[in-house]
C-alpha cells in the first residue's frame, strides 16, 4: 500500500486547501486549548467543508464528555486522536461515547515506553507513536512539538492495530523514518509550519510530494 499521510493543527481555508491539492489522507483539527493550533468547533465545522475524501481526525487532550460532546455538536469528525494520559478503558470509553475509531498517541523516549502499548491494542481501534521530548526541548504541550525519536525502536514491531509514525517529520527526513520504522501512515504538524501554529502552504505541498514520491 502506498504512503499514507495526515497533515495535523491545520486552522483555515488556505491551509486546508493546500493539504487536499497535496493528496492529504487525513487532515487534523486541535481542541486543545492551550496549543496555538487549538480552533473552535465552528471554525472545525467550517473549514471540515473543504476536506473532500480526507478523513477528519479531532485531536483532544484528556477531554472530559462535556467538551467531546460540545465539539461533536458542532463539526463533522471522523476520527477522534488522544494526545494525553488516557487509560485503555477510557480510550475504549470514548470509542463507544463518540460511535468514532479512536487512535491512541504513546510517547516513545526508550524500549521502555512500548511496555504500555499492548494495553492499547485492542482498547484503541488505532496506535500513534510520537516523540517524549527530552527535559529542556519542546514548547510544554503534550505533542505538536517537532521533536523526533529513535525510529529504530519501532523496526521490526507488530501490533494487532494499524499504527501511525509522528514526531519531528518533515518533508527532508521523511523517506528515512518510513525506511526505517516501516511505518505505513506518517502525521505532521510544525515540519509543515513556518512557526508554531502557522501552516505553510508550501510546506505542505513539499511534505506531500516527498510522501507520494515513496
Ligand atoms: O499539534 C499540536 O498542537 C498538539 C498539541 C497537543 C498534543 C498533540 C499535538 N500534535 C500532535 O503531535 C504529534 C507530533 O507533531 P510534530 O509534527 O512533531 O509537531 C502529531 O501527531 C500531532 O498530531
Amino acid at each position: 500500500m502506498k504512503l499514507q499521510a495526515k497533515i495535523c493543527g491545520l486552522n483555515t481555508p488556505e491551509v486546508v486547501d493546500a493539504a487536499v491539492r497535496g493528496g492529504a489522507d487525513a487532515i487534523g483539527f486541535v481542541f486543545y486549548p492551550p496549543s496555538p493550533r487549538s480552533i473552535s468547533p465552528e471554525t472545525a465545522a467550517s473549514i471540515g467543508r473543504q476536506t473532500g475524501r480526507a478523513t477528519r481526525v479531532g485531536l483532544f487532550v484528556d477531554p472530559d464528555d462535556g467538551w467531546l460532546d460540545a465539539v461533536l455538536t458542532g463539526a463533522a469528525l471522523d476520527m477522534i486522536q488522544l494526545h494525553g494520559s488516557e487509560t485503555p478503558q477510557r480510550a475504549a470509553a470514548i470509542g463507544s461515547r463518540t460511535g468514532l475509531p479512536v487512535m491512541k498517541a504513546i510517547r516513545i523516549r526508550g524500549p521502555e515506553d512500548f511496555g504500555a502499548v499492548d494495553a492499547y491494542d485492542g482498547a484503541a481501534d488505532w496506535l500513534l507513536f510520537d516523540a517524549k521530548p527530552p527535559k529542556g526541548q519542546g514548547h510544554g504541550l503534550p505533542g505538536g512539538n517537532g521533536v523526533a525519536f529513535d525510529w529504530r525502536l519501532l523496526a521490526g514491531r507488530k501490533w494487532n492495530r494499524p499504527w501511525m509514525l509522528s514526531g519531528g517529520l518533515d518533508a527532508e527526513n521523511v523517506a528515512e523514518a518510513v525506511r526505517i520504522s516501516g511505518a505505513a501512515w506518517v502525521d505532521v504538524s510544525s515540519g509543515v509550519e513556518s512557526a508554531p501554529g502557522t501552516k505553510d502552504p508550501a510546506r505542505i505541498a513539499k511534505f506531500l510530494d516527498a510522501v507520494k514520491s515513496l
